[in-house]
């Protein structure tokens, strides 16, 4: 199921009751001039061992596995820069672009719509009308199914999606199917949901991110389960498996200023005139958030 990524209107949610889920949703969301607190959210970068056992998480090299909810799966720098910036790239400027979707395509806005442009050496542009952009088969809205007709997933998708199964040898075969693009700006978030229209809802989904760092919750089958909030950086691969292939998430939160890569591959030094869009697909990715998460539509053909 596709959501409408939101522009966060600012205004604390004021119901009484809220339930478990919505209670930690707007814990999480950036309220003009409110402190949030950060103490509850799971930063991988910084639990030790004894905090980890505490909180029912595995480490295993770069894989952590949660016990709660069953089947998360977090695989810290799953994606190199390089590959970070190849991939948030082609998003930009080829997965926007017919025959595959985007939300402007449907809601009829505006077809013609500006996409990645360089303008000069130091400027990008971005048309943050775009929110997601839909590839491999395409979800009909109106008849709330997947239809037959389909469009390729293309193929540094389908690798990284591949490399994601083989790594961590979740089932025999996995394809990705369709695919979800979603481009947050910084005050952007995402309200919980379940990924509920495949009719496989049992292969997991792989989530990667780019950018701006966020605040990822998931629960349980009904907003009554708590659900734990895990921060999730720019090449991290998060997984939805088993149980947890069936639970709530949502991204409340954007971080502003989280984009730190270890290595900058743009040293001032050898920023000259021929600065080339990787420099400035970089630059996007310290302001936004980008997200790919791919699906298994219907059943694997073979058998595991
Ligand atoms: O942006 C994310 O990390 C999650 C996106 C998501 O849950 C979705 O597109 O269904
Ligand atoms: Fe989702």
């Amino acid at each position: 199921m596709y959501q409408k990524i939101k522009k966060n209107k600012q205004k604390p949610i004021q119901y009484q009751n809220l339930n478990p889920f919505k209670e930690t949703e707007k814990k999480y969301k950036f309220y003009a001039g409110l402190q949030t607190d950060f103490s509850e959210l799971i930063d991988l970068n910084n639990l030790n061992e004894q905090q980890m056992e505490q909180q029912g998480i595995h480490k295993n090299g770069s894989v952590y596995r949660f016990d709660y909810p069953q089947g998360v799966i977090l695989v810290k720098g799953f994606l190199n820069l390089d590959d970070q910036i190849r991939i948030s790239k082609l998003c930009m400027n080829d997965y926007i672009n017919q025959p595959y979707r985007t939300n402007l395509f449907i809601y009829k806005e505006d077809e013609n719509f500006d996409k990645f442009i360089v303008h000069d050496d130091q400027k990008y542009h971005f048309n943050n009308k775009i929110r997601w952009a839909n590839v491999g088969y395409q979800y009909d809205w109106n008849n709330r199914h997947y239809p037959q007709e389909k469009t390729q997933v293309p193929d540094p998708i389908q690798e990284i999606s591949q490399r994601a199964n083989n790594f961590l040898q979740l089932q025999n075969h996995y394809q990705s199917e369709s695919v979800i693009i979603n481009f947050y700006q910084s005050h952007d978030y995402m309200t919980g949901h379940l990924d509920d229209a495949e009719l496989d809802q049992d292969s997991p989904i792989y989530s990667f991110s780019f950018g701006l760092s966020s605040v990822f919750v998931i629960g349980g089958p009904t907003k009554d389960e708590k659900p734990i909030a895990i921060k999730l950086d720019s090449g991290d691969l998060l997984v939805m498996s088993g149980h947890a292939r069936r639970c709530y998430h949502g991204v409340p939160r954007i971080l502003a200023n989280s984009f730190h890569p270890i290595q900058n591959p743009f040293p001032q030094s050898q920023l000259d005139a021929n600065l080339n869009t990787d420099f400035h697909v970089f630059n996007y990715l310290s302001e936004h958030r980008i997200n790919i998460n791919t699906r298994q539509v219907y059943k694997p053909q073979v058998e595991q």
